[in-house]
């Protein structure tokens, strides 16, 4: 059910924003190189996963209300109180194998499960891999209705077909984002936190020196 994607993947031109740096700048004036709402929520769904252990496979979702309010943020770990160093992160292809599948809490899970929010209905996910069947189910009981992901990767896979049949049934509108910034970089080493050369500067007091 991807109808909404050309819409809501449209930028309007006073909203295109791009992360190339600066050259010149009129403080008068509001920028227009800023991050667009929907490039922000998926940044934030990519930052989350960067918390996770898995070796392989780091996943973060962000949950969003009406309002671009922030409700809800996960990423794939362990359950509160079982060790990441004493629980398994291996796949465990061998049956029988304990494995890190037993246990990890997925991001998806962890998202809705962390909200801040009395609920999280008629929300939209922002999420870096489309959900397996298991986190669907969660998102369709939570009233979560659209799914903005990034990776499709395991759609051949019984349990993403699984989980599109489900959305399909339910009417979770679902579809994958193409980032309007092909790179957001935060680099702490660019704040010269002496000079403060990112801030525009003050401006001169009248009559400061006498
Ligand atoms: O919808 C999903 C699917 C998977 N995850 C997590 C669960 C695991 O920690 C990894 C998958 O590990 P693989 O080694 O790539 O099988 O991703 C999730 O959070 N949400």
């Amino acid at each position: 059910m991807d109808r909404r994607m050309d819409e809501l993947n449209s930028v309007k031109p006073a909203e295109a924003e791009n992360n190339s740096t600066q050259t010149s700048r009129d403080i008068n004036k509001k920028r227009d190189n800023y991050l667009s709402w929907k490039d922000y929520f998926m940044a934030i769904a990519f930052l989350a996963a960067k918390r996770s252990k898995d070796p392989c496979t780091q996943v973060g979702a962000c949950i969003i209300n009406k309002d671009k309010k922030i409700v809800g943020i996960g990423y794939n770990g362990m359950p509160t109180g079982c060790s990441d160093d004493e629980f398994p992160w291996n796949k465990g292809k061998v049956a029988g194998h304990d494995t890190k599948h037993l246990y990890v809490c997925h991001a998806e899970m962890n998202a809705i499960l962390n909200k801040n929010a009395a609920d999280v209905k008629n929300c939209t996910m922002y999420v870096a891999l489309f959900p397996c069947n298991e986190c669907a189910k969660i998102i369709i009981q939570s009233g979560i209705r659209e799914v903005v992901y990034m990776s499709d990767k395991r759609s051949h896979k019984v349990e993403t077909k699984a989980a599109k049949k489900m959305f399909d049934s339910a009417g979770i509108i679902y579809w994958q984002y193409t980032p309007q910034n092909p790179q957001i970089v935060i680099d702490f080493k660019e704040i010269d936190w002496d000079n403060m050369t990112q801030l525009p500067p003050s401006p001169v007091k009248q009559n400061e020196n006498i």
